[in-house]
């Protein structure tokens, strides 16, 4: 415990240390108060290093701003993000635009449609977005200026792919490769493509060597342009296949353009230059990795009967579903035998993937243990995110 004494000094959280558990690897229980389980688990801040020219706009406000989707279907789910990492977000009226994280106390959040979260963030007028990548890679358009800082919030999963009618000449077309060997497309008749991502379908058609192709677009509804006759082919975001299906069309082979869900995108700019944003994007980036690795982890205990606590960790250990996150936790459990006090028992602690909970239940019974409880994870911090050391990479800090 005294170890640790300097850490938890520098936490001005109470905190009631329960459990120490002998070196290499220590684990312990602390309680500390939903609020303050970041300040706790990140011990420095980070020196932002400013590089090159400076951009004069960057310090016109101090705020650094957080463009969320105002409506639509990431909508809601960001919000339940945000609240699952603790970062509920005070706004009085859905159709406020502006709002605040009370636990963010220098950001502002801006609720704004996706498109325009990627414009404004191409514009300086917002550092930090949550949107489907979807969005990031059709109005980002490849600009170096937007960086992906968390590339899967494990919502809004879809793929951007094209999809033919099930019937007439495309009957035995199963692949894009099929597609563009067709005699019918010539400089006269190209292939007819109807898509409202104007920037990367018309690269991704050129990528793949089709030629003869023209495009046309419309705001929704696309599945309707084969029957209408408007289109041959369609190219737009499909996540249960439904409206394809029962619009008679088929997606084919080497048609997906790219893979989405939800991502946390930064102006690199904005990074580097604006006081605050690194170490504000680096709270929300191990507020969000902590929040989505324990998603699929369930916390296992069991008791089991043996001579040390290295012997059961032995045991333990023998088995493939039982290593945790590090190892487990082994920890004795006293009790009182002929007025003796002794620990014969041991109480081990592991983190199982849940997919794998029934097979990691029958492995633990298998070598001795008993009375096993399963409860949910809510975070799990790691010493530094893979993601974080990433970020710093890109903007070579
Ligand atoms: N089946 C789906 N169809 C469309 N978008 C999906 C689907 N599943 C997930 N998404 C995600 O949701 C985003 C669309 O959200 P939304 O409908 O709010 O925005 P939008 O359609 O871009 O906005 P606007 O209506 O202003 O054009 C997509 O960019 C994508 O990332
Ligand atoms: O694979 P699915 O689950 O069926 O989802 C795909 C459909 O959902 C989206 O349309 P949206 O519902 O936004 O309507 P819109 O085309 O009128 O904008 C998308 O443009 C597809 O049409
Ligand atoms: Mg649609």
């Amino acid at each position: 415990m005294s170890l640790l004494q300097p850490y938890f000094q520098q936490c001005p959280t109470a905190f009631t240390p329960a459990v120490s558990v002998p070196a290499p690897c220590l684990s312990f229980y602390i309680s500390v108060s939903k609020r303050s389980v970041i300040s706790c688990c990140s011990s420095q801040s980070q020196t932002t290093v400013i590089n090159g020219k400076l951009d004069s706009r960057i310090f016109d406000r101090d705020e650094i701003r957080l463009g969320l989707p105002s409506k639509g279907r990431m909508a809601a789910d960001t919000l339940d993000l945000l609240k699952d990492c603790q970062l509920s977000i005070k706004q009085v009226n859905p159709r406020q635009y502006v709002a605040r994280i009370p636990q963010l106390s220098n950001l502002e959040v801006w609720f704004q449609r996706p498109k325009d979260i990627v414009r404004k963030l191409l514009s300086g007028d917002l550092d930090l977005g949550i949107v489907g990548f979807d969005t990031v890679s059709e109005y980002g358009q490849g600009n170096e200026d937007l960086i992906i800082v968390h590339d899967a919030l494990e919502y809004g999963d879809c793929r951007l792919s094209l999809a033919i009618p099930k019937y007439g000449i495309f009957e035995n077309i199963n692949s894009l490769k099929e597609l563009a060997q067709m005699p019918q497309w010539t400089v006269e008749k190209p292939l007819r493509v109807a898509t409202g991502f104007s920037y990367l379908v018309p690269k991704f058609m050129k990528e793949n060597g089709l030629k003869h192709v023209i495009f046309s677009t419309a705001d929704g509804a696309l599945e309707a342009a084969p029957a209408m006759g408007i289109a041959d082919a369609i190219l737009d975001l499909v996540s249960s296949g439904t409206t394809l299906r029962e619009n008679n069309l088929k997606e084919i082979e080497g048609g997906v353009v790219l893979e989405s869900q939800a991502v946390l995108v930064a102006s690199r700019k904005a990074l580097i230059q604006r006081k605050g944003a690194l170490d504000t994007t680096h709270e929300i980036l191990e507020r969000f990795e902590a929040h989505l690795r324990a998603l699929g982890q369930f916390t296992v205990t069991a008791n089991m009967r043996g001579r040390s606590a290295e012997e059961v960790a032995e045991r333990v250990l023998s088995q493939p579903s039982l290593s945790g996150l590090q190892g487990p936790t082994v920890s004795p459990v006293f009790r009182k035998h002929d007025g003796k006090v002794a620990a014969d028992y041991y109480a081990i602690v592991i983190c199982v993937p849940k997919k794998a909970l029934y097979k990691s239940v029958q492995q633990l019974r298998a070598i001795g243990g008993s009375g096993v409880l399963i409860s949910p994870l809510t975070y799990i911090f790691d010493e530094e995110t893979p993601r974080w050391r990433e970020l710093l990479s890109k903007l070579g800090l």
